[in-house]
């Protein structure tokens, strides 16, 4: 499989070189040059696989020769042997027509461990072919940074330095991060900073010379291709679950950075029978705005009790319009250059009516957010996190075909916001057990402005070179 940069211009790589480069060297994001498509009846053979065997089917296409099956199969028991649940990402039933795909049964309790465990294996693999050292440079709202480092600390031949905006995540989700004291993990709380500054930090490091001349800057956020790849495992996982490839599904999952939603767009191209994907955000609400009326402008951040999905320049997004534009890279390349010189973008009409056939979008304030947890509580027994709470809102107001069921992803433990959960039902969720001790650990973390130069200075000082030798 090849894959070819979103702006048009860059090299196209295989998978081991697009999950090693992190980001195109044109500022794009690697997609894969077709969607490998499956037939119903391959669908239907995938059910009752163990999730490590399914994840390995759908995901072989898109690794190509860079790993023979057995091996992908192995990472994949690897990855996944390390979740609490067997099942990996279990579904939960709430009422008739609503289900929970609770994502968060990883070792740092959020959906992005499904991800970055495995990447940290590919990093680990791939790396271990030749003499390179890799650079990670990461930006979070609070999940990708504790999934990340879970996945990597202590690894041979990476360094990660994570950035994350000081004071806007929670405590949970702080400590996950800073309370791993590898030699190899760096982590950056950066002043006056939110989370689309700490981003915009990260694409300007890998367009660098400076800084990609010495070292070899890779990504473990969702502009990093293998992060999104693992993400449409789940999504065939709970459709086969409910009746696939012979009845459709609806999904409701809450959206910040376009990552996880982007995967089951991948899954419908690859013949998964999805419904309708609603896309549901909090009150920065860019992706809200754009698929209801075309305006992708960049607001000013809003704190609200879902921090990681306090996002307003969403990266993924130039994934779909790429698809929907007609893989136009150069044409891409000249709308994205407008969005960054004026912070707003109208989406053409081919965009804006390809969205519309599969998306639909929400937004929930923090009544509405407070409501859901309520009602899930309530009536269903079910604590679920304020992330989870934007997505089960929409889902309920949606109006899906009452026979079409409809899958809230929950993508975070509520113990990660307990002060948002106890206060919308009074219940405060624990931590499991395996993370009982988070507020007794020492932690570690650099403040640094949130400045270019200041963060490029910080990682200079401290990463490996290129290369051994
Ligand atoms: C708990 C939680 N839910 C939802 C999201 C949004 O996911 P995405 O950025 O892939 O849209 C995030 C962060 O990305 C998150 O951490
Ligand atoms: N919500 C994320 C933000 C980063 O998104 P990513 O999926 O691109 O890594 C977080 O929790 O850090």
């Amino acid at each position: 499989m090849e894959y070819v940069s979103t702006r048009g211009s860059a090299p196209a790589l295989d998978f081991e070189g697009a999950t090693l480069a992190g980001l195109a060297s044109d500022g794009g994001l690697y997609v894969p040059r077709e969607w490998p498509r499956f037939s119903a009846a391959e669908i239907a053979a995938m059910r009752g696989l163990p999730y490590a065997q399914l994840a390995a089917r759908v995901m072989q296409p898109f690794v190509g020769d860079s790993l023979s099956a057995e091996r992908l199969q192995e990472l994949c028991e690897a990855a996944y042997g390390r979740f609490s649940h067997q099942a990996v990402t279990p579904l939960v039933q709430l009422d008739a027509q609503h289900w929970l795909m609770e994502l968060f049964h990883g070792p740092t309790l959020a959906f992005k461990d499904v991800a970055l465990q495995l990447l940290g294996l590919l990093f680990e693999e791939f790396l271990g072919r030749s003499d390179r050292n890799l650079t990670i440079v990461g930006a979070t709202s609070g999940d990708t940074g504790s999934a990340a480092i879970d996945a990597v600390a202590g690894r041979a031949k990476v360094d990660v330095f994570m950035m994350h905006p000081k004071g806007r995540v929670s405590d949970v989700q702080r400590r996950q991060m800073t309370t791993v004291l590898a030699p190899n993990v760096h982590n950056l709380a950066l002043e006056d900073a939110s989370f689309d500054d700490c981003q915009a930090i990260v694409k300007r490091m890998f367009n660098d010379r400076a800084m990609t001349d010495r070292f070899a800057i890779g990504a473990v956020n969702s502009i990093n291709w293998a992060r999104l790849m693992a993400q449409v495992v789940y999504y065939f996982a709970t459709a086969l679950q409910l009746g696939a490839p012979e009845r459709e599904v609806a999904f409701s999952v809450p959206t910040g950075n376009f990552g996880d939603v982007f995967a089951g767009y991948v899954a419908q191209q690859m013949g998964l029978p999805v419904a309708k994907l609603i896309v549901a955000t909090n009150v920065n609400d860019i992706l809200h705005r754009a698929l209801a009326n075309g305006d992708y402008s960049q607001g000013s951040v809003t704190p609200t009790a879902a921090p990681s999905m306090d996002i307003q320049v969403s990266s993924n997004f130039e994934r779909l319009l790429f698809d929907l534009g007609g893989r136009d890279g150069a044409a891409l390349a000249t709308q994205m250059a407008g969005f960054e010189a004026n912070k707003a973008m109208q989406l053409t009409n081919a965009q804006r009516e390809g969205a519309a056939a599969l998306f639909t979008s929400c937004r929930a304030d923090a009544d509405e957010m407070a409501k859901a947890i309520r009602w899930a509580w309530e009536n269903c027994g079910e604590l679920i996190d304020p992330h989870t709470a934007c997505a089960l809102h929409a889902a309920r107001i949606a109006g899906i075909d009452p026979s079409i069921p409809v899958v809230t992803l929950a993508t975070a433990h509520p113990a990660k916001f307990p002060e948002a959960v106890e206060r919308a039902t009074g219940r405060r969720p624990g931590l499991p057990a395996r993370v009982g001790d988070l507020f007794e650990r020492e932690e570690r973390c650099a403040t640094v402005p949130g400045a270019y130069e200041a963060v490029a200075q910080y990682v200079a000082e401290r990463a490996s070179p290129k290369a051994d030798g």
